[in-house]
């Protein structure tokens, strides 16, 4: 059976907690995506593979969830990126915004909404206006306007920073009420983009744009909000303070999720630091599809070293899943279907059985993807020996079956693995068939082995209702 308790580990409480979503079975996840200035890196990947199989899973439960991840097209780095090299801004996001978009779809991350700044300027206006119209944030003298962080008073809880002397954050402190004050719209510098607001001209600020665009698409409050841990402090902690003061909710994410950082020799791999490694430039050394098995076999939350080592790892876990699902292929063109079960295909079964059980409940625990995947090994492992050396029907298209329901977790094989045979046999032809034949035996009073067809039947969720001399069939619930 599969227990139907998942718990996630929320970084607001530091604990695990059962997932309930607001309305069951419906799910918003907003992640925040990246700002376009330079090549996707395996670090983003970390992150998004991550939230992806969060998806997948939950969607393997049965809830239906919304994915958006947003696209921070207008930031400080990328005017910087523009000047330095000499180029319009908007190149410069086009660019990278299309490498970003490119890298994903090469890892199978399919995101239903993919929302940039840019296209939400209106919203991220009126949505600082209400901030200040309700006492939360002021306009400075030089036309940018800041969140009033004393007048929220739940503060730091999320990131843990308790002390007001551990808040401080970004520029221009000089015209701020308070140091951890920070920037909602920045009035418009010499050179940079802009656009006009009731402030006079200039673009939003980092944090604002989070708020909005989650609230546009998924609502006043959502479920889950992911991220790497690198976002926790200031960035969720500021989004939170801006989207609890104005709609009044609390929670307004019922779950904060937030990535282990993936690391190059003992750094965090990012743009600002210069130690990245495109993942362009990896695809070219190693397909998509191995990083995606790397990065959707790991525990979402712990902190992932990059090496070659554990890529190589990847690639001969990849091959083997696919020798796998090759073998049992080429053995389900030679089965022939059973007349009877057997006591060694039984024990099989529920070693299967074990592996699938064992899969959901660490997917269940926090979505432990390394302890799931040790189950998808294991089933490569029956394969190879207890299926492929007595193979029979039963087993070869259980052991598809189950890959293919652990597959779209983890989005590494095709999807058709060839299941689709089996319904291309003319299932209702054989079955009436068998019925056809039984009621000969029965005309000829053969009841025994009338009723052994039934029962064999029944054993396999076929029941048989007869009618005077007429039966019918029906496929019985499992
Ligand atoms: N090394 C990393 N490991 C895991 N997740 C990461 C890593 N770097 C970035 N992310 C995540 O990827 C998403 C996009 O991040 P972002 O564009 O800010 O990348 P970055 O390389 O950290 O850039 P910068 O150095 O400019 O901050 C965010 O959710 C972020 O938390
Ligand atoms: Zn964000």
């Amino acid at each position: 059976m599969v227990p139907i308790v998942l718990r996630v580990y929320n970084t607001l409480t530091r604990t695990l907690e059962g997932f309930e979503p607001f309305e069951p079975g419906k799910v918003s996840m907003y992640v925040c995506g990246p700002t376009v200035y330079d090549f996707s890196h395996v670090g983003h990947a970390r992150t998004y593979v991550a939230f992806d199989v969060v998806k997948r899973y939950l969607r393997l439960k049965g809830h239906d969830v919304v994915h958006v991840q947003n696209i921070t097209d207008i930031d400080d780095k990328i005017i910087n990126r523009a000047r330095d090299e000499g180029r319009d801004w908007r190149e410069i996001v086009d660019e990278y915004t299309s490498d970003y978009l490119d890298a994903l779809n090469k890892l199978r991350v399919f995101v239903d909404m993919h929302p940039r700044v840019t296209e939400h300027i209106s919203d991220i206006i009126e949505f600082v206006q209400k901030l200040i119209a309700s006492g939360h944030a002021y306009v400075a003298p030089s036309g940018s306007v800041y969140f009033d962080v004393d007048t929220y008073d739940d503060y730091g809880r999320l990131s843990g920073r308790l002390d007001k002397k551990m808040w401080t954050q970004e520029e221009f402190a000089t015209e701020k009420k308070n140091p951890y004050d920070f920037a909602l719209w920045k009035a418009r510098k010499p050179g940079e983009p802009y656009w006009d607001s009731p402030w006079g001209p200039g673009r939003p600020g980092w944090h604002i744009e989070c708020s909005v665009m989650s609230s546009r698409y998924l609502g006043q409050r959502f479920e889950i909000h992911g991220g790497g841990s690198d976002l926790i402090f200031p960035h969720h902690e500021n989004e939170r303070a801006q989207s609890e003061s104005l709609f009044g909710v609390r929670p307004w994410v019922k779950y904060w999720m937030h990535t282990g950082m993936l690391q190059v020799g003992g750094e965090k791999m990012s743009k600002s630091l210069k130690n990245i490694v495109p993942l362009r430039d990896l695809f070219r050394e190693y397909d998509p599809l191995v990083v995606r098995l790397w990065l959707a076999s790991a525990h979402y939350r712990t902190i992932l070293q990059f090496s070659d080592e554990v890529l190589r790892q990847a690639q001969s876990n990849l091959q083997r899943l696919k020798s796998s699902v090759a073998l049992l292929k080429k053995l389900s063109r030679e089965v022939e279907i059973p007349g009877r079960v057997s006591d060694y295909e039984i024990e099989v079964l529920k070693e299967m059985s074990t592996l699938r059980r064992d899969f959901y409940e660490n997917m269940d625990d926090d979505f432990n993807a390394s302890g799931a995947f040790a189950s998808v090994m294991k089933l490569s492992g029956l394969v190879f020996s207890k299926i492929s050396s007595k193979p029979s029907y039963l087993l070869v298209y259980r052991a598809l079956s189950l890959f293919e329901e652990f597959n779209r977790v983890l989005g590494v094989l095709d999807e058709d693995l060839g299941l689709g045979a089996v319904e291309m046999l003319p299932f209702d032809e054989v079955v009436d068939l068998i019925v056809e034949v039984r009621a000969k035996l029965r005309e000829e009073k053969n009841y025994e082995l009338a009723d052994y067809i039934r029962n064999r039947l029944s054993s396999l969720g076929i029941q048989l209702m007869d009618y005077g001399d007429k039966t019918k069939w029906l496929l019985a619930s499992k």
